[in-house]
């Protein structure tokens, strides 16, 4: 059975037993349930920390798992990203009083906290710049207030916990992350993780992708090809009514209006677009 640990609580929980649920695997009923085996699809579910998911897969201990992108790299595990998974997006960033630094460069001999300290000392050290390392599990944002550092470390996401501590934001950002599905580096394919990354794959698409129709004057297809490529090659079907074609095209979510707008530019009529319910691409 293909083992995949699944983040029990924190940001990434619920999204990650949602795209789960909606890639068609059983998902445990209960937040006190710490496995679940789904048998019909050959797979083990182990909800753990999504700190500690990047350590047992880096480990090989269990075959694939779900975590933050910069809780891997904080923690050195020996994982690969098999892929990313669209939801739980943040970023790593420096953080102090308004004017204490302007970059890191700035932070020779400061006092830094964070949750962090892997990925901060990399950083640090790939700057040339020697600091001290607060190590604090989290509330980070209060380390300044209260006098333990001069500045932060921290994942920031709206800002408004930033805000609320009276603290701004500096310097570049260190990490963009979002939550990943990583494997143990350099091992052989486990059986069933094909399986389990066409599902998801197959959700991604179906949340980010629309299903766009529309009627058209042959002579017209290219120009309208041109503004909505699909994947591959749009499907382009006969009408009855003579000199006219139906088209059915995938574009993005986000796309959609804009697209509909340059369709009709061109000569589209009867656009519909429709939610993709499932797929494999
Ligand atoms: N607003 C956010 N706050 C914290 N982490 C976030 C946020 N948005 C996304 N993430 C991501 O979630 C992961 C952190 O998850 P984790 O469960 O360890 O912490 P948490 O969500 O802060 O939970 P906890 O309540 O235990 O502090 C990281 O990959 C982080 O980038
Ligand atoms: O930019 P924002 O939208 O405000 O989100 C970022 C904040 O959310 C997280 O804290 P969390 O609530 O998980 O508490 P913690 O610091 O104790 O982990 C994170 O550590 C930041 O503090
Ligand atoms: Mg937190």
């Amino acid at each position: 059975m293909l083992r995949v640990a699944v983040p029990n609580k924190g940001s990434l929980s619920e999204a990650a037993t949602s795209i789960l649920s909606e890639a068609g695997y059983r998902q445990r009923r209960t937040t006190k349930d710490l496995s679940l085996t789904d048998p019909d699809n050959g797979v083990e579910f182990y909800y753990l920390r999504p700190r500690d998911i990047a350590v047992y897969v880096g480990e090989g201990t269990l075959d694939v798992g779900i975590s933050g992108r910069d809780l891997v790299l904080d923690s050195h595990a020996d994982a690969d990203t098999i892929l990313e998974l669209g939801f739980g997006g943040s970023t790593f960033r420096f953080a102090g009083r308004p004017g204490v630094a302007q970059s890191v460069k700035d932070l020779q001999g400061k006092r830094i906290a964070t949750s962090f300290a892997g990925i901060l000392g990399d950083h640090l050290a790939e700057n040339g710049v020697e600091a001290s390392v607060i190590k604090l599990d989290g509330a980070v944002e209060s380390a300044v207030q209260l006098g333990v550092a001069d500045v932060i470390a921290d994942v920031v996401e709206t800002g408004t916990t930033l805000r609320q501590a009276g603290l701004e934001v500096f310097g570049d950002v260190i990490l963009k992350s979002e939550a990943v599905l990583i494997r143990r580096h350099g091992v052989e394919q486990p059986a069933g993780l094909e399986q389990l990354v066409r599902r998801l794959e197959g959700v991604l698409v179906a949340r980010n992708y629309v299903m766009m129709d529309y009627d058209i004057r042959a002579e017209a297809v290219e120009a309208a090809n041109a503004v909505a490529p699909g994947l591959e090659s749009p499907t382009v079907s006969p009408l009855h009514r003579e000199g006219w074609v139906a088209v059915r095209v995938m574009v993005l979510r986000a796309d959609a209006q804009r697209i509909m707008d340059q369709l009709w530019e061109v000569g589209a009529r009867a656009i519909l677009t429709t939610d993709i319910h499932a797929c494999r691409i």
